[in-house]
């Protein structure tokens, strides 16, 4: 889909269409509609991250309590949205060995009981070596930069899961 097929569509079919760029937000996705219409796709992720900016902290947070665990409960129950399902399969969640699920398991207890809030990492720009070792450093962090941290995460995920449904901005003609 082009940028001038998105501006067209419907709040609706916007909302069915990019509701999960964020994962399990669709709010924000309602909410940016009515910036339309937009020059590309970087402005419509433009405004993602500028509403997403201007939430308070404990909004930021709620955020990242959207995500669901890597390779946990909801990857082996079946319970994933799509776009997470595919991201984990991608990035070797679904095949863990059992001394690694454990890790993850036992890390991801961890960081949520220190913070508050789950491990959000960019799955597809990772594999699960580096996810575990990434979860295990962050696990040390203040919960500030987590926050900030997650938050620039979830920003990498939209930018992709918006580049699986736009086509990319036309280069400029100078
Ligand atoms: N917890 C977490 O990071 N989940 C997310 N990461 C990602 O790439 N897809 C997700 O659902």
């Amino acid at each position: 889909m082009d940028i001038s097929a998105v501006n067209a569509l419907s709040y609706e079919d916007f909302v069915n269409i990019f509701g999960n760029v964020v994962e399990k937000c669709p709010l924000i996705t309602a909410a940016v509609w009515t910036s339309r219409p937009f020059i590309g796709l970087n402005a419509l992720e433009a405004a993602i991250n500028e509403f997403i900016d201007a939430l308070p902290e404990s909004g930021k947070e709620g955020i990242l309590r959207c995500h669901p665990d890597l390779a946990g409960r909801d990857l082996h129950g079946g319970a994933l949205t799509r776009e997470s399902r595919e991201e984990q399969r991608r990035a070797g969640l679904d095949a863990l060995s059992s001394a690694e699920a454990s890790r993850m398991a036992r890390l991801n207890e961890e960081y949520k009981e220190r913070f508050g809030f789950p491990f959000v990492v960019c799955a597809r720009m990772n594999d699960k070596a580096s996810i575990l070792r990434e979860l295990s450093e962050r696990c040390q962090n203040e919960r500030a930069a987590e926050r900030a941290r997650g938050i620039a995460e979830v920003k990498k995920i939209c930018r992709l899961r918006l580049q699986g449904l736009v086509l990319p901005d036309a280069p400029n003609k100078l």
